[in-house]
């Protein structure tokens, strides 16, 4: 009789394949081959992942939709954008997963996203399965108006695809809560139904309350457990960040609040580098710098005359303990994980998700630095959106206290699973990526396998 396991490939096959099917889609690729490799090995010992190819299953999204979203602008010319979803894999719960606005989205990228969506949404414990979508379309210098006509467009299209027990969108880059707001109003419109149908939403209408601060604050947490569990803390640490946009001023926010000392923010333009200290007041003036006078990040330094602008640049070669990227993907290359190891920064934390490079992750590694896979440290976003969706269907409101207390116990709880199955026998280093990859992972194929093959 023929053996059942006659399918099982090596990982260069299985690479090889991957490849071939996903030709040019190099974000994806990157992504599944980061997972392939420690999951090959976690398999060896069960045959029965091997034979139902639970792997090879989940880097095929269950499905994407394609769509045009046809807009007016204020100056009545008819634009025409490109929208996606990609609903990777809905084992363990509806897809879940927010919606990037961006103009360089395309479909590798939101492929590499809701993969690592699912791995993420599994660690947190929550039932939740992985999605993500969201345009090409570039929101930079666009008016209200505009981005409300964007918005309905988008989810007049978008809604039928989408459910609270279906798949439940929500924000990302350039999608924040005034989208939302504008996304919710419309699915509302067409389908005359009240429902839990998108988080991050504002409080008014059923938001979570932390929403907003929970990936920064969350990755924060992370970084704060894994530093205990090398028997350090943030006290008196100093900290790069990039980005300025919700993640990065969040976690500059909570660092801030737990002693550590945040020297950079940065934009798609720049970085800006405060030897003083970006304080809480200076976060607060960010803040409302991005999110109400949509401005840039140069600006900071008309304001804050002791600090430097570095136009072009990011921030990893600045001295510092901490990295944390919080900007976007593949922002941190191996010449600067080089730079920051060569600089003997002592964590590195992500809000963003895969933000280094393959390459950039190797040097981390040998150099057995600290170092926080997005999927697991900015896992607090996902989770508390979870919670806004049993606050939804309960029909309660928790307050920022309760929320903060879960939000502090899911990142506890991701932290342990990442160091019980990343930890190493021999120096007892913690490899957190093959810890996130085999827990995130097994939860999921438990649910594939007791499906049959569907
Ligand atoms: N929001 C959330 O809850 C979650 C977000 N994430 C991830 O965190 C990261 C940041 O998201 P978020 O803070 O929500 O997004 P925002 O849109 O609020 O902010 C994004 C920030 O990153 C910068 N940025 C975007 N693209 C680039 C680029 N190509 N090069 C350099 N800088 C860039 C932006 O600068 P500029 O304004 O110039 O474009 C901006 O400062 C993303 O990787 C996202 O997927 C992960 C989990 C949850
Ligand atoms: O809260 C959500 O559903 C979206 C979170 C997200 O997109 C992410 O974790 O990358």
């Amino acid at each position: 009789m023929a053996s059942k396991n006659h399918q099982a490939v090596d990982l260069d096959t299985f690479i090889e394949g991957l490849e071939k099917r996903n030709e040019g889609q190099t974000e994806f690729i990157q992504a599944v081959r980061e997972v392939a490799e420690d999951i090959f090995t976690f398999v060896k010992d069960r045959p029965d992942y091997q034979e139902a190819q639970i792997l090879r299953r989940i880097a095929e999204p269950d499905r994407i939709v394609s769509f045009r979203v046809c807009w007016e602008d204020d100056d009545h010319n008819i634009r025409v954008e490109r929208g996606w979803r990609v609903q990777n894999n809905n084992a363990i719960g509806p897809y879940k997963g927010g919606l990037r606005f961006h103009e360089s989205v395309n479909e590798s990228i939101l492929k590499f996203l809701a993969f690592e969506q699912t791995f993420k949404n599994s660690l947190t414990g929550l039932p939740l399965g992985g999605g993500k979508g969201g345009s090409n379309f570039n929101p930079k210098g666009k008016s209200d108006a505009e981005i409300m006509r964007f918005c309905q467009s988008f989810m007049t299209e978008l809604y039928r695809h989408i459910g609270p027990d279906t798949d439940v969108p929500a924000g990302d880059i350039g999608v924040g809560s005034r989208e939302i707001g504008y996304l919710f109003g419309q699915y509302k419109r067409i389908t005359g139904r009240w429902e839990g149908v998108l988080t991050g939403k504002g409080t008014a209408y059923g938001g979570s309350i932390m929403r907003p601060e929970a990936t920064g604050y969350g990755a924060v947490y992370f970084l704060r457990d894994m530093l205990r569990e090398a028997d350090e803390d943030i006290e008196g640490k100093s900290a790069v960040i990039s980005g300025a946009g919700n993640v990065a001023l969040h976690a500059a926010e909570k660092l801030c609040e737990l002693g550590g000392k945040v020297l950079t923010l940065s934009d798609s333009d720049g970085f800006v580098h405060d030897p003083d200290g970006i304080d809480a007041d200076k976060i607060a003036w960010v803040k409302e710098l991005k999110n109400e006078r949509r401005g840039r990040i140069s600006e900071y330094i008309e304001e804050y005359s002791g600090a430097t602008y570095h136009e072009g640049e990011a921030p990893w070669r600045v001295d510092c303990d901490i990295a944390m990227p919080c900007a976007t993907q593949n922002e941190l290359d191996e010449s600067d994980a080089k730079a920051l190891a060569d600089n003997d920064v002592m964590a590195v934390c992500e809000g963003a998700n895969m933000p280094t490079t393959m390459e950039g992750v190797k040097v981390f590694q040998d150099a057995e630095i600290l170092y926080a896979p997005g999927k697991a440290a900015n896992a607090g976003g996902v989770a508390v959106s979870g919670l806004e969706m049993s606050q939804n269907s309960e029909r309660v409101s928790w307050n920022r206290e309760k929320l903060d207390d879960m939000l502090t116990d899911l990142m506890e709880d991701i932290h342990g699973k990442c160091v019980e199955r990343g930890r190493s026998g021999d120096s007892g280093h913690v490899n957190y990526v093959k810890g996130a990859n085999i827990a995130g992972f097994e939860k999921v194929a438990d649910a594939m396998l007791a499906f049959g093959v569907v």
